[in-house]
């Protein structure tokens, strides 16, 4: 997993201070990091257009023109005059190679986005707007410097942002490149090193992006083992007991050794789904709020109450019997329409949905903070998993999922897992990769998948 930063302005200083690095140097690397990213994917490319702003984003940009000059054929467009110090050193030297400055907008090979970085604080103006409208409607390949200019601190975009294909972000990960919201602007991330190696440029962190790596699938290392030995997850169906069944046979596909589907009525489950009219005796792990939809109060309770693994999903999260578990150590997987119903029932924020996308990074360390037991999953474009002080941020989601019956798949494998021993957390961050690497691995198109499909790429990985 890699570490990410509310801010790096710190960071930055930091450089000063203890390695004695200049502004200037690190700026020369941070510039350095985009011109070979160009020359090595991009060498066969002619015409590269740089749209500076008037802070160090945009210095950063002037810079990038003095290195890729003769290379290549470099415009600079200056949307403001150059203000920082550091502008006017890099307009200083620019100058003296008499690099061209354009007063017209292009549509280059390559465009480089250095309007505004982290210094943004306030929303675009006309200008500005119409400015990466312009840039967004050119079919050129589009590279964002540092972040895509619109996108602000706490990740939100106000009016628009620009839309790169890549963002190459300075010295570590910030959190504003993973809110949802920047999810259809900042394209592939990569980290740019700013004179020192990463991990010398960065401090403690309590967030992190999690990498394909961090996913512990359950391979069966035991010889002497029987279906016993990996756990026996009941999932509760309700009134949508497809819902029920889709977790069920997710989980039995993701390892559990026995899956069992709790209903009063009778089902029709497919041969290697077992029903039970209550919780058995011998599981280690329930799903349960899938589907629920209407069930009597004193039976849910008791489920609740039981003393094994959980995983809560959908209808719960509009019942206030949620607030008696959450002193727990459960899981809790809620979309954003659910977790609005859950911070408001237990008297955190009472906010709209469109409040809780926008501010994500907020919302889920404050529900956190109340509840250091739970383990929670918030559901999204980029998912939020969050135990404690700690927050894992799996940006591998795609659109592909955004489809009924996906989240039910994440229960049933997340209760797969907590079934089999698994720890709370590392279950929810192995199911969370593991669904989201299944949708990935889904080749036909990215509008067909059905929750069977995704089982069955989960089989596969
Ligand atoms: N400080 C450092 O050591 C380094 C800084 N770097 C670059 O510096 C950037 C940050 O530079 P700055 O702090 O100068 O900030 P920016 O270059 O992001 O922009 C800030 C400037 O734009 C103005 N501004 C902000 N919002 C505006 C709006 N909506 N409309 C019009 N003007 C607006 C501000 O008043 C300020 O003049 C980083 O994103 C990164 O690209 C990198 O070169 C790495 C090293
Ligand atoms: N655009 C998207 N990008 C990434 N993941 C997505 C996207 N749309 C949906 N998902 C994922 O799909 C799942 C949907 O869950 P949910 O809304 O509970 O569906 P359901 O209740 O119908 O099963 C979540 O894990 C969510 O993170
Ligand atoms: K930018």
């Amino acid at each position: 997993m890699q570490k990410i930063f509310d801010e790096v302005n710190s960071l930055d200083k930091r450089c000063y201070e203890k390695f004695l690095l200049s502004e200037d140097l690190l700026m020369e690397h941070a510039a350095s990091s985009i011109a070979s990213y160009i020359r090595e994917n991009h060498s066969s490319c002619k015409s590269i257009l740089i749209v500076c702003g008037s802070g160090n984003n945009g210095a950063d940009g002037i810079t990038l023109a003095r290195l890729l000059h003769k290379k290549f054929d470099v415009k600079l467009y200056l949307a403001s005059n150059p203000k920082s110090s550091m502008t006017q050193l890099q307009f200083q030297r620019v100058e003296a190679l008499k690099i061209e400055i354009i007063n017209e907008l292009f549509e280059a090979d390559i465009i480089v986005d250095c309007l505004f970085g982290t210094g943004l604080n306030k929303p675009l103006d006309e200008k500005s707007t119409n400015l990466i409208n312009t840039l967004n409607s050119y079919n050129s390949f589009k590279i964002a410097c540092d972040i895509p200019s619109g996108i602000n601190n706490l990740g939100q975009v106000q009016s628009v942002a620009f839309e790169a294909d890549i963002t190459i972000t300075m010295g570590a990960l910030k959190t504003s490149l993973f809110s949802d919201v920047s999810k259809d602007y900042v394209g592939k991330i990569i980290v740019a090193d700013l004179g020192v190696e990463r991990e010398v440029y960065e401090v403690e962190s309590n967030k992190f992006l999690l990498d394909e790596s961090d996913m512990n699938l359950p391979f069966r290392n035991k010889k002497n083992s029987h279906k016993g030995s990996f756990g026996h997850l009941n999932v509760v169906a309700g009134c949508k007991k497809g819902a029920g069944i889709i977790a069920a046979n997710a989980a039995f596909n993701f390892g559990s050794g026995l899956v069992s589907v709790v209903c009063h009525e009778n089902l029709d489950l497919p041969y290697h789904l077992m029903q039970t009219h209550f919780i058995s005796e011998n599981c280690t792990a329930i799903a349960i709020g899938m589907g629920l939809g209407k069930y009597e109060t004193d039976e849910i309770r008791k489920i609740l109450n039981k003393n094994v693994s959980k995983i809560i999903d959908a209808d719960l999260f509009y019942d206030e019997l949620i607030c008696e578990v959450l002193n727990q150590e459960i899981v809790l997987t809620p979309h954003p329409k659910e977790f609005c119903s859950l911070l408001k029932l237990c008297k955190i924020a009472d906010i709209k949905v469109e409040e809780l996308q926008n501010n994500r990074f907020l919302y889920v360390p404050m529900f956190s903070k109340k509840y250091p037991k739970v383990t929670l999953l918030l559901k999204g474009a980029n998912v939020i998993i969050s135990k404690n002080e700690k927050l894992f941020v799996n940006s591998f989601g795609s659109a592909v999922l955004s489809k009924g019956g996906s989240g039910d798949v994440l229960s049933g494998l997340i209760g797969s897992l907590l079934a089999q021993g698994y720890d709370c957390l590392d279950s929810v961050i192995t199911a969370s990769l593991a669904h989201t690497m299944a949708a990935k691995n889904y080749d036909k198109n990215n509008y067909s998948l059905l929750p069977t499909d995704l089982i069955e790429e989960i089989r596969k990985l």
